[in-house]
């Protein structure tokens, strides 16, 4: 089984938690693209919250409900994808550059499931975690981080610089909390596992599920 066929037997998988009257979260990315048409052809009656521009179209398209945000203040559940899957549950999160946004509708879910294909559950986080950087006083930003690989890419709806910080990912808590108390640093795609109730991997057509708080 591809990984592709993974990534929507992972998102088919979390559907059926989704339950009539709810108000959900609606993460980003190529994992996401196969929960948005599992979702509407439960055809539920519920609201939800998009975390970027392309999953409210494609969402909308489907005909699910996508409310402004400034309408809701929790979600009964939220769901997303994931780019690396730590064994203690820290995540990665941000290849699509949608961070910021997940990790508040993540933090104002009752519920946040993560969904993804085999390639993800990794033995320690490595490589770099995408950061959203504040356009005002950049440079002395970049300075104060320093090891920030800017992306060639377009600024976040919410106008913020993305990149990628490069570092010792060992201690993902150090880390989080280095960046979270930078000035200028929007936000990171460190993800506690305090954040992730749920996770669901596929492999092959086998799911498992992985319950963490
Ligand atoms: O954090 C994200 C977007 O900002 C995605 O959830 C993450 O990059 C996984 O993407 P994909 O499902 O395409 O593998």
């Amino acid at each position: 089984m591809s990984s592709e066929d993974e990534k929507r037997t992972a998102a088919v998988a979390s559907v059926g938690l989704v339950e009539n009257g709810m108000t959900v979260g609606l993460g980003t990315g190529s994992t996401v693209a196969y929960l948005l048409p599992a979702l509407a052809a439960r055809g539920l009656d519920i609201r939800c919250v998009a975390t970027s521009p392309r999953t409210a179209t494609a969402a909308g398209e489907l005909g699910l409900r996508i409310v402004d945000f400034s309408e809701v203040d929790r979600f009964d559940i939220a769901i997303d994808g994931a780019d690396q899957i730590a064994p203690d549950g820290w995540l990665i999160k941000g290849g699509g550059a949608a961070h910021t946004r997940e990790k508040v509708v993540a933090n104002a879910a009752d519920r946040f499931v993560v969904i993804a294909d085999a390639s993800k559950p990794v033995d320690a986080l490595h490589g770099s975690v995408p950061v959203e950087l504040l356009a005002y006083g950049l440079s002395a930003t970049l300075r104060e981080l320093a090891h920030v690989v800017l992306r060639d890419v377009p600024r976040s709806p919410d106008g913020g610089v993305i990149g990628d910080y490069h570092g010792d990912l060992s201690d993902p808590a150090a880390l989080a909390a280095r960046l979270s108390a930078a000035p200028g640093l929007v936000d990171h795609g460190l993800f506690p596992p305090s954040m992730v109730n749920d996770v669901l991997i596929a492999r092959g057509s086998d799911v498992e599920h992985r319950v963490l708080t």
